[in-house]
């Protein structure tokens, strides 16, 4: 059993029930857990200490949204969109056929140096799918990959995307059977969540319905890509199938929001207990490059509607897991509060991947997923945009940043 302390928080973020903001704090770690909370002259002595000089202290991002497995390069496309040419779904096939040229080495390789970057932005919890494979050998192979790295404790969580685009020259309805029948039988076992693209030149209501209802039975957690590149069906399809969340949300209609809210009704946001419902996951970076409203945030919170804040990061349509960025984006211009914001990138991330009872927010009995700033307050994230304010971050009590 080892202690340690970690002393002269200026400001310390919590995330609690409360959303208390402590200054002048410190925190127990012991072992991979949080044992003690609050002023730095009460603190309990440990078997180490650090100082952390003044710097404030928010708990670790938690990233519910990323798709990492890939190669290849798509800078022309996205030089090509700042010169005027509209994002398209179609571009993923781009990206599948690199990836399909990849060694099981050379991929895992590529997922390691994304993650590590993420880690280095202060992400400490971490999702990430499949979906640039897109046949039955290379979802398997994907998901496979996944899961090692989730049983080294690389990675938290694992999302089958197989239905992300139906491959260039397949017969739709014939790939969504694929999806829902011998592919998802393929990579269940490897993988806890499973996603489906519900969009125009993607995946319409009906296909998108199969394939998550399979993956239901099959025992997965259900999310979905919706309402990304205009108004359509997959929010209402999210809150109809108990989704945990419904992600890109920028074009709703009043019934989108109805009912998303309606699936909070038996959420005490201030206790936080009853039965989470769908949260709304914004993708701020992924908006930006790809020209589209950024997501409505403030109307979401309004409607009392749980919130994510997730990097997506992607070669196509967000190819940065800086939620740095994002906390600031949202801030700056989703008209998001601070505190808004910090709690859709950890609490709200964490309710994304059911995964809040672990991580989240800083309380006694609570994995030790910390981020140190270097800054003295976290309105630094938004007062001083894209400058490097990650100093450390701790992951599960263990030191894998600064
Ligand atoms: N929207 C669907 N999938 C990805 C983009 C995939 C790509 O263009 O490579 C996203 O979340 O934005
Ligand atoms: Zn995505």
């Amino acid at each position: 059993m080892s202690t340690t302390l970690i002393t002269n928080i200026s400001e310390l973020t919590t995330v609690d029930p409360e959303n208390r903001v402590l200054h002048n704090a410190a925190v127990v770690i012991e072992n991979s857990k949080i044992v003690w909370i609050g002023a730095a002259t009460e603190a309990p002595s440990a078997d180490e200490t650090v100082d952390v000089e003044g710097r404030a202290v928010l708990p670790g991002w938690v990233d519910s949204h990323t798709h990492l497995v890939f190669a290849g390069d798509r800078s022309a496309e996205f030089e090509a969109r700042m010169a005027g040419e509209a994002y398209a779904a179609g571009g993923i096939s781009v990206t599948m056929e690199a990836t399909r040229g990849a060694s099981d080495d050379q991929l895992k390789a590529l997922v390691r140096q994304r993650v590590a970057e993420a880690v280095r932005g202060g992400t400490t919890y971490l999702e990430t799918k499949t979906g640039y494979g897109l046949s039955q050998v290379e979802e398997a192979r994907h998901a496979r990959l996944l899961a090692e790295l989730r049983e080294a404790g690389e990675i938290d969580a694992v999302t089958y995307l197989g239905a992300h685009l139906v491959p260039p020259g397949e017969d739709a309805q014939t790939y969504t059977e694929l999806a829902a029948g011998p592919m998802l039988q393929d990579v269940k076992d490897n993988v806890q969540w499973a996603d489906v693209f519900c969009e125009e030149g993607a995946f319409t209501a009906d296909q998108s319905r199969q394939v998550l209802t399979a993956a239901a039975e099959a025992g997965l957690g259900l999310r979905v890509h919706g309402n990304q590149l205009g108004t359509g069906p997959g929010v209402k399809l999210a809150a109809e199938l108990g989704a945990a969340s419904v992600d890109h949300v920028n074009y709703l209609d009043d019934e989108d929001v109805d009912a998303l809210a309606e699936t909070w009704k038996s959420w005490d946001p201030s206790e936080r207990t009853w039965t989470p419902g769908t949260v709304a996951t914004c993708l701020p970076a992924c908006d930006l490059s790809t020209r589209q409203p950024l997501a409505p945030g403030r109307r979401l919170i309004d409607a009392g509607i749980e919130i994510a804040l997730a990097s997506n990061c992607n070669p196509g349509t967000s190819y940065t897991s800086s939620m740095n960025f994002c906390i600031g984006t949202a801030v700056l211009q989703m008209g998001l509060s601070l505190a808004e914001a910090i709690r859709a990138a950890t609490y709200g991330g964490a309710l994304a991947l059911r995964a809040q009872e672990e991580v989240g927010s800083i309380e006694v009995g609570k994995r030790a997923d910390l981020h140190v700033l270097d800054a003295p307050a976290a309105i630094h994230l938004a007062y001083r945009p894209g400058m490097p304010l990650t100093h450390s971050a701790f992951r599960a009590g263990e030191r894998v940043q600064g």
